[in-house]
């Protein structure tokens, strides 16, 4: 049993994933982050608390944690992003057209969004325990070309996505489209949205065009560390007040975070886990 600085104890017994400290970025694994001071470990761990002392009273806070799990349920969710001889994560393949994608069965998420959003940056965070999983990213706009697979043992498949903005709609109307209307096993759609410039003209397509689809989708804000709280917030409220007036398969709860500095990595781990049906929460998590 290990004490988490934030108050929070780990049940005896519970493991932790034990990984090669090997090239393995140090705020990778929750073990690591929760030697950190109190304060900073709840905003790696539920960045939404950062912002909250900024909101007025009269709002309403439950949207932004509807998905609230405990730190048990992250170091559940968390090995299973620990790469092993019986549960292997590794990049599966690419494609550019629909009859190229992989037949896997088992549950899919995606992420999509504009070029440049973080969409493959977010997916070397989310693999960063299991750092042979190579996932590239640039400053270039348009990096990512094809969709790419990456199958975590048999448990769910990941799938990058390439921008749109870059080549669109060619990339869009040809790829990401069609894959997003025909995709049996997708379970989540996930939209990032650059929390630092907030919703641009580009994204509202996409989310009309997510609605459209009529498959339930999540807004993931990324970027965070890029700008200060008050920006981050009127983006967030803006982003919020979007959601709930003109959406209906949206997750009403934003993610927030920041591939970089590793915030909110955890928790989006944790969702994932939960939507594939690849771990129980415990009674003391709420979704
Ligand atoms: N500050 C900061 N920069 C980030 C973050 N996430 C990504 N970036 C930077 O944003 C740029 C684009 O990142 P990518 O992950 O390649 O973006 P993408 O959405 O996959 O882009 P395409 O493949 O072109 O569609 C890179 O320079 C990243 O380092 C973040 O959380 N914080
Ligand atoms: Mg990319």
């Amino acid at each position: 049993m290990f004490c988490l600085r934030l108050g929070l104890w780990l049940q005896p017994g519970t493991q932790v994933c034990v990984v090669s400290r090997h090239s393995v970025h140090k705020l990778s694994s929750l073990q690591q982050a929760t030697n950190l001071p109190p304060k900073k470990v709840q905003s790696l761990l539920y960045p939404f608390s950062e912002l909250e002392g900024y909101l007025d009273r009269s709002v309403d806070r439950t949207p932004f944690q509807l998905f609230h799990p405990s730190v048990e349920d992250m170091v559940k969710a968390e090995k299973l992003f620990c790469s092993s001889q019986s549960h292997k994560i590794d990049y599966y393949s690419s494609a550019e057209r629909m009859d190229h994608v992989p037949a896997l069965r088992q549950p899919e998420v995606c992420f999509i969004g504009r070029s440049n959003v973080g969409k493959s940056s977010l997916v070397k965070a989310l693999f960063s325990l299991s750092p042979e999983v190579e996932v590239r990213i640039s400053k270039t706009p348009g990096h990512t070309k094809k969709m790419n697979f990456f199958r975590v043992g048999k448990a769910f498949t990941v799938v990058d996505m390439p921008g749109y903005g870059h080549r669109a709609p060619k990339d869009f109307v040809e790829m990401v489209e069609p894959y997003l209307y025909t995709r049996k096993n997708l379970v989540r759609t996930f939209l990032l949205v650059d929390g630092s410039v907030g919703l641009q003209k580009a994204d509202l397509i996409a989310l009309e065009m997510c609605e459209e689809f009529r498959r339930p989708y999540v807004m993931v804000v990324t970027k965070i560390d890029k700008c200060g709280s008050g920006a981050l917030l009127t983006n967030l409220l803006n982003l919020h007040d979007v959601v709930k007036t003109q959406t209906t398969s949206c997750f009403p709860q934003p993610f927030l975070v920041s591939s970089l500095h590793f915030l909110g990595i955890y928790l989006l781990r944790c969702f994932i886990t939960h939507l594939t049906g690849s771990i129980r929460l415990s009674n003391t998590s709420q979704s």
